[in-house]
């Protein structure tokens, strides 16, 4: 790649955002627009480090240098002229800008699996319709569009996505008493909360069962998910001849943003040349214990705005898991008693963002 790459990073002060700064730096991109929400301190450590053109901060920008300006919204720095828009706001806050980058025809590298989730059709849509194009972050989706490139959709059998299991696949049995800090101990990847969090309950592998079925337009049936607690095997693709293609690796993110934005190139990082573990272990997940899981199937087969509101019904329960209003076990219970009620209209951006709402103010009401 000979000109610099104009990188626009969403999310900068979070645990993806960091991270991306982190390629720019190995690669000497130029950062053209920062989006955050309320750590200012780091904020403008970023901003004097990389003198982005554009800044946006949900808690209010801090002081910016001459010729700096200052957003008045996330998805006005998702429009900003760029090469590539790297979408890492948790969440369905992340949707706006990635519609807007997306409008705006850029590369959007996408890490914000509930935007897919909750709008997968509709984005992809507007995807076709303004020349955009989305790259996934995600290790699991990074990994099957490695694996897919150059092969023909009928010669798919099936998707295999990893999942470590979390910090309770070993236990306890009852899961009812176990605490925000311990559901925070991920045993591999350090993470935001909400992503964590799914994590622990195996929502995270469920929403990245829709993620998958809404980027790679595979059929719900083909996609499965098997436990790997080493978490370096990312995920796989099942050919019809019974051949297997999967992307392995260290598990750090950087290596999967850094492919995101050179696809199709690759560049050398600091993790080139590691040693092969001495172990990769696959068992079935543990659906008594993870009911998360088939939440999202069901949410998928029912499809309309079920995945909306799954979505949003688990944004809640998470928050009020973390916040010590709910129990663990309450995050599925309060999930498909939300998703059971899902309003039958069809999925337009109009009825997603009512459903959103109505989700959310249905969960709180089951707290
Ligand atoms: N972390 C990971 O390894 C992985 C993450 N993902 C996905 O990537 C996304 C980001 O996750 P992660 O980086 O872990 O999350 P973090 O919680 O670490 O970071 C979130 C970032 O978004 C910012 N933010 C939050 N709300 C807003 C808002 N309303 N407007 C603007 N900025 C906002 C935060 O700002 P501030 O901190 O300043 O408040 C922070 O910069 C999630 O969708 C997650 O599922 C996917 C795969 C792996
Ligand atoms: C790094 C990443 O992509 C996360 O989404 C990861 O998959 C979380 O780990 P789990 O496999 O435990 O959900
Ligand atoms: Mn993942």
């Amino acid at each position: 790649m000979s000109e610099p790459l104009r990188v626009v990073v969403l999310g900068s002060t979070g645990s993806i955002g960091t991270q991306t700064l982190d390629v720019v730096r190995w690669r000497g991109w130029k950062v053209v627009g920062l989006a955050a929400g309320r750590n200012r301190a780091l904020l403008a450590e970023q901003v004097r480090a990389f003198r982005p053109e554009v800044v946006y901060a949900a808690g209010g920008v801090p002081e910016l240098p001459p010729g700096v300006r200052a957003a008045a919204s996330a998805a006005e720095v998702a429009a900003w002229d760029a090469d590539v828009v790297v979408a890492a706001i948790p969440g369905l806050a992340g949707l706006e800008p990635v519609r807007a980058a997306v409008r705006a025809g850029r590369r959007v590298a996408l890490a914000n699996k509930e935007s897919m989730v909750a709008a997968g059709p509709l984005l992809q849509e507007e995807a076709r319709k303004y020349g955009a194009a989305f790259v996934p972050v995600d290790s699991e989706h990074s990994a099957l569009f490695q694996a897919l490139a150059g092969e023909r959709p009928e010669d798919v059998a099936e998707l295999v996505l990893t999942a470590s299991g979390g910090p309770f696949r070993e236990g306890p049995e009852d899961l009812s008493g176990v605490t925000p800090e311990e559901a925070l101990r991920h045993p591999r990847w350090s993470m935001g909360p909400k992503v964590t969090i799914d994590s622990a309950t195996l929502m995270n592998k469920g929403l990245e069962v829709l993620e998958a079925h809404a980027l790679f337009g595979t059929e719900l049936e083909r996609i499965k998910v098997v436990v790997h607690p080493q978490s370096y095997v990312h995920s796989l693709v099942r050919f019809v001849d019974g051949q297997i293609k999967a992307v392995l690796g260290p598990t750090d993110m950087r290596l999967a943003i850094q492919y995101a934005l050179t696809y199709p190139e690759r560049a050398p990082t600091p993790r080139a040349a590691e040693p092969l573990p001495p172990r990769l272990d696959f068992e079935p997940p543990d659906l008594q214990r993870f009911p998360a899981l088939e939440l999202a199937y069901r949410a998928g087969a029912q499809g309309g705005l079920a995945p909306t509101v799954l979505n949003a019904a688990n944004e809640v329960a998470v928050e009020a898991f973390l916040s010590g209003r709910l129990g663990f076990t309450g995050i599925a219970r309060v999930v498909e008693s939300v998703l059971g009620k899902t309003p039958p209209d069809p999925l337009t951006w109009e009825n997603l963002y009512a459903a959103d709402a109505w989700a959310r103010a249905e969960a709180e009401e089951q707290l």
